[in-house]
Parts: C-alpha cells; sequence; structure tokens
C-alpha cells in the first residue's frame, strides 16, 4: 500500500446488520453481560464435557437477541453457520489467515478484535481480507492491553481512527469493567464488548453510559415512528439526569442564598440563562425556551421549599443509579 493510500479516510460508513440490529449506525450496543443486546460466547473457554453445541445453546438462552460465536478450531464453522448470528476473530489467532478467511467465507457478520501488538495497518489489513473473500460484514473490536489491576485498557484514539480509515462500525472491548463505558462511547464507539461474566450492576452501568453518553453525543437520523420514539427515550434519559442534577444545584443555591426561595427569586438572572442556553439551542431560540426553564425553574424551588419544611437526608429518595455509578467506583 503506498503511503497516499494509508492515509486515506473513509467517509463511508458501513453499518453492519445483525439480527434485527445494526452496529454502525442508530444507537450504540452492548454485547455481552446481562440485559445485553448480544450475546456472545467463546468455544475456546469451553469446559471439558460441554459440547460446543451445549455451549451455543446456552447463549441463546441468555436471553433474546443475536449470538455471537468464537470458533475453538475450524470444525465449529458449520455449527456457526447454522446457529449463530456472527463470528467472533479473537485477539489471540487474528494472523491465524487460514482460519480468518474460513470465517469470512461463512458470509456471516465478524466481530474482529486486534491483537494488543497488531498495527492499525495490519489490523485493517485482516478486515480487507474478510472484504476480499465477500464479507463486508466486518466489525472492528478494540480491547488494548491490560491496565494495572487488570482492567482492559482500549486505545480510544486507535478505536477512534479505524472508524474513522475504515468506516467499519467500532467496538471498545471492557472486559467486565464498565469504568471507561462513557469515555469510549464519547470517542466514538458504535457499542461496547463486555465479557459474558459481566456481573448485573456492572452491565447496567455499561448500558446505562451507552444511553445516556449516546444521547449527547450520536446523532441519530430514524426513519419510523418506533426508532424516533425509542431515539426520544433516550435522550429523555440524559435530561432526566441533568434535570435531577440541576435540581439538587438549584437546592443548593437556595440554601447559601440570604434569601432563597420563591421570595429569592432573581429574573435578571433567569433570563441572562434562558439566553445562554438559546446559544446553544437557537432552533428552539430564547421565546420556547423561557416557559420550559421557568417550569424547570419552579419545579426546582418547589423542591428546595419542601425541602426545607421537611428535611430529608440527601439521596434518600434516588432511583436507579445512573453514570454516578461510574464516577463512585473511581
Ligand atoms: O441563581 C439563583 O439565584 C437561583 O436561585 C437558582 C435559580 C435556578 O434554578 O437557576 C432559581 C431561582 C432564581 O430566580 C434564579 C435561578
Amino acid at each position: 500500500m503506498s503511503s497516499t493510500a494509508q492515509c486515506t479516510v473513509h467517509t463511508e460508513r458501513v453499518a453492519v446488520r445483525l439480527g434485527a440490529l445494526t452496529i454502525g449506525a442508530g444507537p450504540a450496543v452492548v454485547i455481552g453481560g446481562p440485559g445485553a443486546d448480544v450475546h456472545w460466547i467463546s468455544l475456546r473457554d469451553r469446559r471439558g464435557g460441554v459440547s460446543s453445541a451445549e455451549s451455543v445453546a446456552a447463549a441463546r438462552a441468555w436471553g433474546a437477541g443475536p449470538v455471537l460465536v468464537e470458533p475453538s478450531s475450524e470444525e465449529d464453522l458449520p455449527l456457526i453457520a447454522e446457529r449463530a448470528d456472527g463470528v467472533v476473530v479473537g485477539a489471540a489467532w487474528m494472523r491465524a489467515s487460514g482460519l480468518v478467511r474460513a470465517v469470512a467465507g461463512l458470509g456471516l457478520p465478524v466481530l474482529l478484535h486486534r491483537h494488543p501488538s497488531a498495527t492499525l495497518e495490519e489490523w485493517l489489513a485482516i478486515a480487507g481480507r474478510c472484504a476480499a473473500e465477500g464479507n463486508d460484514g466486518v466489525v472492528l473490536c478494540e480491547s488494548g492491553g491490560r491496565a494495572p489491576l487488570g482492567a482492559a485498557a482500549p486505545d480510544l484514539a486507535l478505536m477512534r481512527a479505524a472508524r474513522g480509515r475504515s468506516g467499519h462500525p467500532v467496538l471498545a472491548g471492557l472486559g467486565a469493567d464498565p469504568a471507561l463505558a462513557s469515555a469510549a462511547v464519547a470517542a466514538g464507539a458504535d457499542g461496547l464488548l463486555l465479557d459474558p461474566s459481566a456481573g448485573e450492576r456492572d452491565a447496567l452501568a455499561a448500558r446505562e453510559a451507552v444511553r445516556i453518553v449516546g444521547a449527547l453525543t450520536r446523532r441519530e437520523s430514524p426513519d419510523s415512528v418506533v426508532a424516533a420514539r425509542e431515539a426520544i427515550d433516550r435522550v429523555d434519559a440524559a435530561l432526566a439526569v441533568l434535570l435531577e442534577r440541576r435540581a439538587e444545584l438549584a437546592g443548593t443555591i437556595q440554601r447559601l442564598k440570604p434569601v432563597g426561595g420563591f421570595a429569592g427569586r432573581d429574573a435578571d438572572r433567569e433570563r441572562r440563562l434562558v439566553a445562554e442556553m438559546a446559544r446553544r439551542a437557537p432552533v428552539l431560540g430564547e421565546a420556547r425556551l423561557a416557559p420550559i426553564m421557568n417550569a424547570v425553574i419552579e419545579a426546582g424551588l418547589h423542591l428546595a421549599e419542601e425541602h426545607r419544611s421537611a428535611p430529608r437526608s440527601r439521596g434518600a429518595d434516588r432511583g436507579t443509579e445512573t453514570l454516578g455509578t461510574e464516577a463512585s467506583r473511581e
């Protein structure tokens, strides 16, 4: 490849269909762990006495949604062709060109891991070999090496470069630890890969990060009412987190101000914050934002006055943990 060709940036995105899901367009997905959109299993991790067919059947039973399978050898490929929705090429054998070619030849979507020592060029060349076999359905997965304490350390800059250079969807492999989930989605991951053994709480934290950060960073162009409602639900999830956080801060101000609550209302401050918001929401504009923010501010003031007359322990009425889960873990 000439150096000019190596610098080529593909603007054309290749979304990959996996069962009823699309990876690379629309919302980011979570693959692996409880409640995931997609499940995966490695037949290399199979315990003695359990057949490949039983292992794949067990993965199907983990939940609805597509199942990806990593073969332990070429012998598993007929079973995978028959019972799986996609194939995983593990980091340990991404360089086994014969097996990778046979995998690509199945015609199923391929999840291609990068070995920690493989360069971007080598990784993309293998994706190119799948394309040469007539298989364009490649999803690239970056897990990097191991950070201190054994956590996965995906190279997010490399993941992003892979997406820009190839157009293929990219995943960040996080092992069983959701600590980098928000960072990965913000860096452009089209999905997260978790270990099937990830715990309920960690899987939930990863799904929340995908939902909340994805709502802020991924532009969606839904083409049906159902898809647009699902996209609105994601934006509302982010709005709810921000509204709750805003109400807490407004409550702090009411406690600190010499005159708090409705009695200490500051119309000038309210006008300025609406004008500032309109810079980021020019389509809505000041005229439409003003009544929205009036309702938000009044809800915060009512809450602060309720708390003043009947103080509660901080956070006593908190519901599901969201992104706070990640922050509090650090
Ligand atoms: O900034 C303040 O002084 C507040 O009390 C906070 C706040 C708000 O919720 O943003 C609430 C009431 C005031 O009229 C202005 C702003």
